[in-house]
């Protein structure tokens, strides 16, 4: 690999090429210097001859990323202006698929010793912070996943089904697309927990988790928002889909039976369900209609499913 040339003394306040050299040999970062168009090696300072060797001639391509061609994310492009000039440096981060480590780089096009533009590249290995990052970020979602997540069933709490109940509704708003939301209210189960304890109660709860977890489209949302209290918010369903989706449900939950201590606890539920309004804000009145209707169904005798009948009738 070519060295700068060997010039001894520069004038005052500048330093010798051997000391430019000796600067560059001992940075701890890779610096490399590219042809923009052909992708030839003219340049690379000891950390790189460490790791490659000398591959002067050789494409930057085939010596640093092992591609028999350039790469897909090469630079070259945003590193000289419209006026052919060398524009400002570009900085970019990314893993390196032959060593797996996470590099920063600067690249920059600069005046080389025959006075065309190339390409100058400083990478330093940021692997250490980079992966602290990763597992920070990692930390967080999965602590913010936690904190949005009903621990006894797997379903979205309270607070999850307001957070991206909110974000739906809007978009349904915008979209002007149908919008429904189901509750459901177990029944008696003051009875099942005092009947059976309260850890029969909790398996109830459970099962009734995995029925949602298994019957709902990912793009619902289906959360435990009370006690015994569910909550459905289903998009692009309107009235006549979201009643036979209740129907199927107040069905299926007919069919659990939660065996405790040779006793077979077998829940029923009472539905409400409420349509979204035109220009419909806020969550907290599409909810109060859903409960509104629930309690309808409960008024009416139990394990059964009532419509939002609207503010004249409520
Ligand atoms: N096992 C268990 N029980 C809970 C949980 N959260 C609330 N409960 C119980 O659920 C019961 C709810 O009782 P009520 O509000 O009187 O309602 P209900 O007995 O279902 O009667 P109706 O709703 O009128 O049919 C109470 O006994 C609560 O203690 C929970 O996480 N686990």
């Amino acid at each position: 690999m070519q060295n700068l040339p060997n010039r001894a003394d520069g004038p005052e306040g500048t330093v010798s090429d051997q000391g430019l050299q000796a600067v560059l040999d001992n940075l701890d970062a890779l610096v490399y210097v590219s042809d923009l168009d052909t992708y030839e090696l003219l340049y690379m300072n000891a950390y790189g001859r460490r790791i490659w060797g000398d591959r002067q001639g050789q494409k930057c391509w085939q010596v640093l990323q092992g591609n028999d061609g350039p790469c897909s994310f090469c630079t070259n492009s945003k590193l000289v202006g419209a006026d052919g000039e060398p524009r400002p440096p570009y900085i970019w981060e990314f893993q390196n698929i032959l060593d797996k480590r996470w590099y920063q780089c600067r690249d920059r096009a600069i005046r080389w010793t025959d006075g065309r533009l190339v390409r100058m590249e400083i990478t330093t290995d940021i692997t250490e912070r980079k992966e602290m990052e990763l597992a920070l970020k990692a930390a967080h979602a999965k602590a913010r996943a936690a904190a949005l997540e009903d621990e006894l069933t797997g379903l979205h709490n309270r607070r999850a089904f307001f957070e991206l109940g909110s974000q739906m509704l809007k978009q349904a708003r915008r979209r002007q697309a149908p919008l429904a939301i189901l509750m459901f209210d177990l029944d008696h189960f003051k009875v099942i927990n005092d009947t059976h304890g309260h850890e029969a109660g909790d398996a109830v709860l459970r099962r009734v988790g995995q029925l949602l977890r298994d019957r709902v489209r990912e793009s619902d949302i289906a959360a435990r928002i009370g006690g015994e209290e569910f909550a459905l918010l289903l998009p692009d369903t309107d009235e006549r889909e979201a009643t036979e989706l209740a129907d199927r449900m107040l069905r299926l939950l007919r069919t659990i039976q939660v065996d405790h201590r040779h006793s077979l606890i077998q829940p029923t539920a009472s539905f409400g369900l409420a349509m979204m309004g035109p220009g419909e804000q806020h969550l907290e009145r599409l909810l109060s209609q859903a409960d509104q209707a629930m309690y309808l169904s409960k008024s009416r005798g139990r394990d059964r499913l009532s419509l939002y009948p609207g503010p004249s009738a409520a």
